[in-house]
């Protein structure tokens, strides 16, 4: 399987056309999320340390580094899971550190997990309806019995079946995901987060355990998600050779500190790139 189907769209949210006061929209190219200052610690432990990232709209942005460098804490700050002793997360200028994870499917976030976070009994479309009944009135297990909620349930199944039809996977919709092939519940789980039609895509090691195939198809889906839907991403991924190939950006931190950042080609022969990861194990 390789990129988009072109028979169907997906369309995301266009930028918001009346921003709140003091905010700026994002026009392709400006800044999606800005990152500035972060501090985490775990107890006594100090995970992030003043830590600084952007992702520019209709960019992909790729956070790496070592074992324990601080990407995940990172990314759970962005995402709302981890909160911050210190600094500013603003998406399209909304205050993010203000957000609750629940909210940033409403915002346009939506982010996929290291570990595969599916319903193994439900089936395929089912799966990705969770992620559609996050932004609708009512919860996924109630929506068939009312009679009120029923034009939205429908509406969310076929919001689910063109997101499927995106990454070209329909034709395993009603089946259940268990016992498909990792590389293909990858892309349920990327359908799951699709259907909230969201602006940033946030990405936790989407190539960890597909073969070298998969990551090749994983690599022109990526991208096409990016020239042809219009997605911002952002990724923490240790597949160096899939960053190199699709990064417009890349940030490197090490032992919960900014190492160096810029376009794959700028920082690829960085010797501080190399002497961070010797010794680390991946
Ligand atoms: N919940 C936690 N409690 C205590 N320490 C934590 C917690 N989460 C992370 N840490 C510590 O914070 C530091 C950064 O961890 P983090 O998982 O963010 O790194 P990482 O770059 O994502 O690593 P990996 O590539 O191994 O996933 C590490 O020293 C880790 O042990």
């Amino acid at each position: 399987m390789s990129g988009i189907k072109r028979s169907f769209t997906l369309k995301t949210r266009p930028p918001d056309t009346d921003p709140a006061p003091g905010t700026a929209g994002s026009p392709s190219g400006e800044t999606l999320l800005t990152v500035r200052g972060l501090t985490v610690r775990f107890g006594g432990v100090t995970a992030l340390e003043d830590v600084s990232l952007q992702v520019r709209s209709g960019e992909i942005c790729a956070l790496i580094g070592p074992n324990g460098a601080g990407k995940t804490t990172a990314f759970n700050s962005v995402s709302r899971l981890v909160q911050p002793v210190a600094g500013a997360i603003a998406f399209d200028g909304a205050d993010l550190l203000r957000a609750r994870a629940g909210d940033l499917a409403a915002l346009g976030i939506a982010r996929t997990f290291q570990n595969l976070a599916l319903w193994p009994g439900l089936t395929v479309i089912e799966n990705v309806m969770v992620g559609a009944h996050s932004l609708g009135r009512t919860g996924f297990l109630g929506a068939p019995f009312g009679w009120g909620v029923r034009s939205e349930h429908r509406e969310l199944t076929e919001r689910a079946y063109a997101a499927l039809a995106v990454l070209a996977i329909e034709d395993v919709a009603f089946q259940p995901c268990q016992g498909l092939p990792f590389g293909t519940l990858r892309r349920v789980e990327l359908a799951r987060a699709l259907v909230t039609r969201p602006r940033l895509l946030m990405l936790d090691e989407p190539a960890a355990g597909l073969t070298q195939g998969d990551v090749r198809d994983l690599g022109t889906l990526l991208r096409a998600l990016r020239d042809e839907l219009g997605l911002s991403l952002l990724l923490v991924e240790h597949h160096m050779q899939l960053v190199m190939d699709i990064a417009d950006y890349v940030v490197v931190l090490d032992s919960g500190r900014n190492l160096l950042s810029g376009r794959p080609d700028e920082i690829r022969d960085d010797p501080r790139l190399v002497e961070a990861y010797l010794g680390s194990p991946r």
